[in-house]
């Protein structure tokens, strides 16, 4: 048996704004820290100890592991970054304030935007201010592999080789996994762990700095679901 962990980032600072954020590398906001450091303390409490870390390529997600492996005092253990586990692509709306965005579009609209399984968000132009075209951390993806907008489908399937091929056999092995990521990454996997259907999915939050706690059997079958909430 192993456990495992989800963490989506503490608050970001355009959570705070209320801005669609995606792949658009923002900080944690100050309580955003808080909720981090807060999540480590519950980790260490639990007595949760880890042999591996994931993260994405996002700043507020490799923080928020950061500060919670600090105050949980297993900051040394070996941890591995990929853009799978990164924020769905939230296309040509990433930037834009999300009840703008529901005034202009309305809040239907909006809403199978942001909790939809398989509708896309419109697509970010190439020029768009905050693309992510030839920036350095994802100089090795193949052009083809960088969305420019993605639902929770896409990123599902974009999560799950790196979950396949780097997490799963870990797991499998016994060993205890954290994962902090995204609001979105993080609905996807839990999908597919918790065999959501594509209708329910809709119903499916996920809290800033508040660690999901997974016993899974040799299978990888969930046995038991643990919130530490805030
Ligand atoms: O803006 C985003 O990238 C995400 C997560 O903060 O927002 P949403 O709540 O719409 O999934």
């Amino acid at each position: 048996m192993a456990k495992l962990v989800l963490i989506r980032h503490g608050q970001s600072e355009w959570n705070l704004k209320n801005l669609f954020t995606g792949w658009v590398d923002v900080n944690l906001s100050e309580q955003g820290v808080e909720e981090a450091k807060e999540a480590g303390r519950k980790l260490k409490a639990e007595g949760l100890e880890f042999d591996q870390a994931y993260t994405s390529v996002l700043t507020r997600a490799i923080k928020t592991l950061h500060f919670a492996l600090e105050e949980s005092d297993q900051l040394w253990i070996p941890e591995q970054k990929s853009w799978r586990l990164n924020e769905r692509h939230y296309g040509d709306l990433q930037g834009q304030n999300k009840a703008a965005a529901a005034e202009k579009w309305g809040d239907e609209q909006v809403h199978i935007w942001r909790r939809s399984y398989d509708v896309l968000p419109p697509a970010q132009p190439e020029d768009a201010e905050f693309s992510i075209a030839g920036e350095r951390r994802y100089a090795d993806l193949d052009p083809k592999t960088v969305p420019n907008a993605e639902n929770l489908k896409i990123t599902l399937e974009r999560v799950l080789p790196f979950w396949q091929d780097e997490i799963a056999p870990k797991l499998r092995e016994g060993k205890n996994v954290i994962i902090a990521a995204h609001g979105n990454s993080l609905r996807a996997l839990t999908k597919y762990l918790e065999n959501i259907s594509d209708e329910d999915i809709l119903n499916l939050e996920m809290a800033t700095g508040e660690p999901v706690v997974y016993d899974l059997d040799t299978d990888l079958n969930v046995t038991n679901k643990k919130i530490l909430e805030k």
